[in-house]
């Protein structure tokens, strides 16, 4: 496996690789793997010849200084588990590689940025659009691969992809969970040991949730109870509960066809905030 840290180094071994017709898939990252981020890789594998996984703590899409300092790094870790798992090439740029000047570009994906992660994190999908955008670019994929466990920024790549005319396929991989239930992030490592004996009700109320609304209660009795459920745990604070319609990201009153709606939560525990979704 190659690891890169320039974008000429990467390029140029990715023209050597696009002349023998090789076929390129790019998993973004922000590093601190696990599990949930292999899954990605293994997928990347079947599809394409060369599997690029970029590992990036990319500062204009934090808005809040101390989550950004306390993101976990874990870069050598990182490429062990990266190479253990098949992947052609790491590319792990500074932040001035990637941003030899500030971006001054500004990317508004209107009413998907309006809500739930973009309301509570302003300017977060302006930096998640550009660094993607530019990913896209250096690296040049024909796949590219994201977990559902971000439902939104899936959404926002998505329209990132059609409104700027990337020719590649987006392809959205499953949330991998620990056996508990809790979905598998990065930020799950700086939970103590308490937080973490507490995390998977996240799962367990949005469960509940979608059992209660397939069994037929109305959407706004589910809301009041899941927050009712999280105000009774101590531990959390609930940033959001949203049922949407899984297209729009907008709320709804009442559910639709399968696969149409979808649960999404944003709670912390202590200072750490924790997101979760199903798609129902
Ligand atoms: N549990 C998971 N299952 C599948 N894909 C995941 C999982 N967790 C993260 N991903 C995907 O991996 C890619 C990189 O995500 P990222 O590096 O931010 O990891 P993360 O675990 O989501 O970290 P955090 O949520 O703490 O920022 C994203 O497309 C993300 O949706
Ligand atoms: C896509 C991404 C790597 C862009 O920095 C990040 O938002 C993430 O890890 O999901
Ligand atoms: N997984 C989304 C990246 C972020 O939280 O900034």
């Amino acid at each position: 496996m190659e690891v890169f840290t320039s974008v000429k180094s990467l390029r140029n071994f990715l023209d050597q690789q696009i002349l023998q017709q090789k076929t390129i898939g790019l998993i973004p990252t922000m590093g601190a793997l696990h599990e949930g981020h292999i899954s990605l890789i293994e997928a990347s594998k079947t599809d394409n010849h060369i599997t690029v996984c970029s590992v990036f703590v990319n500062p204009t899409q934090f808005n809040n200084a101390e989550d950004l300092l306390k993101y976990p790094r874990t870069l050598e870790a990182d490429c062990v588990m990266l190479e253990n798992a098949g992947c052609s090439a790491v590319f792990a740029p500074s932040v001035e590689e990637m941003y030899p000047e500030p971006a001054v570009l500004k990317i508004n994906f209107g009413s998907l940025e309006s809500v739930m992660e973009g309301a509570s994190r302003p300017g977060h999908f302006n930096g998640v659009g550009i660094v993607v955008s530019k990913l896209f670019n250096i690296v040049r994929p024909h796949h590219a691969y994201f977990g559902q466990k971000d439902l939104q920024q899936v959404s926002v790549i998505r329209r990132l992809i059609t409104d700027l005319a990337f020719d590649l396929k987006l392809v959205v991989c499953p949330t991998i969970r620990e056996t508990d239930g809790l979905a598998m992030s990065s930020r799950n490592r700086r939970l103590n040991d308490e937080e973490r004996a507490i995390a998977p009700h996240i799962h367990r109320i949005l469960t509940t949730s979608k059992n209660n609304l397939l069994a037929g209660k109305p959407v706004k009795d589910v809301i009041k109870s899941a927050h009712g459920e999280f105000a009774g745990i101590k531990e959390f604070t609930l940033d959001y509960f949203e049922v949407v319609d899984v297209k729009t990201l907008m709320s709804i009153e009442s559910i639709g066809a399968e696969d149409s709606n979808a649960i999404c939560i944003a709670a912390f525990l202590g200072p750490v905030r924790l997101i979760d979704n199903v798609v129902f």
